[in-house]
């Protein structure tokens, strides 16, 4: 697997869907998202389920509460050996700092804690509904890179972002700081509800550190042909 990983988002309504889309991919391990759909659904044995296949996975829960809820969440969450959480940065660095103490209490000696990161602006914003509905009157950029900052300043490990942002928040937060890019479409894909969408060679380009994929290989007529169509992109072959 990439140390730069394509993630699949697995939006699925149960289980029985996720099973029927991971038989086509035989004993490949992948790198995957659990969004709220199915861990609303079917809870923590769907992330058992995956670990034991060898996946790994991106738990996409987005936390965003009172510091002390989601520093008590997130202790438990850090029991689930997955390997990234997130919050939403718009809950404030002392919640995200919350969110770090709560996953180091939680995380089980001689285990790795899960990586900590935090949706910036979602992707399906756009700048007009960044003024007129969140009545937030500064650029989306400017907006996304300074969440990034705090996220940063909090200690965590990186940022969800659109791939247009990717070149700045790495110059203002360096690096090695994480940026995982969802709103990932082929060139004949559907935008569907995605506003700052990019392909992904643009997102290889830009310096994505990850990026997420669900709609363009779930929805594929043949979803094990799609992946190996975004994964070429996306390692440049
Ligand atoms: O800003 C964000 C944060 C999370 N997502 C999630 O990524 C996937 C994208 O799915 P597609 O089908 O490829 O659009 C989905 O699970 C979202 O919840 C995001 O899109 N944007």
């Amino acid at each position: 697997m990439t140390t730069r990983p394509l993630i699949v988002a697995l939006d699925f309504p149960s289980k029985l869907e996720v099973h029927q889309f991971l038989a086509e991919f035989e004993n490949e391990s992948l790198y995957v998202k659990v969004g709220m759909e199915l861990f609303y659904k079917e809870g923590p044995q769907i992330l058992t389920f995956l670990k034991d296949s060898g996946h790994k996975i991106f738990l996409d829960l987005k936390l965003h509460d009172i510091p002390n809820t989601v520093k008590s969440a997130m202790r438990n969450l850090a029991s689930l050996d997955v390997d990234i959480v997130n919050v939403h940065a718009a809950g404030g660095k002392q919640m995200m700092e919350a969110a770090l103490e709560g996953l180091d209490l939680g995380t089980r000696a001689g285990c790795e804690r899960p990586k900590c990161i935090a949706v910036t602006q979602l992707t399906s914003t756009s700048q007009e509904m960044l003024q007129e509905e969140l009545l937030i009157n500064e650029g989306l950029e400017s907006v996304v890179v300074s969440y990034a900052k705090n996220a940063s300043k909090s200690g965590l490990d990186g940022v969800v972002c659109s791939t247009w942002e990717v070149e700045k928040i790495l110059e203002a937060c360096g690096q090695s700081f994480l940026t995982v890019t969802p709103g990932i479409r082929l060139k004949s894909n559907s935008v569907d509800d995605q506003v700052r969408i990019a392909t992904p060679e643009e997102a290889r380009n830009r310096g994505s550190w990850g990026i997420v994929v669900g709609r363009p290989i779930t929805k594929a007529e043949n979803p094990l042909e799609a992946y190996k169509i975004v994964r070429n992109e996306w390692e440049g072959k």
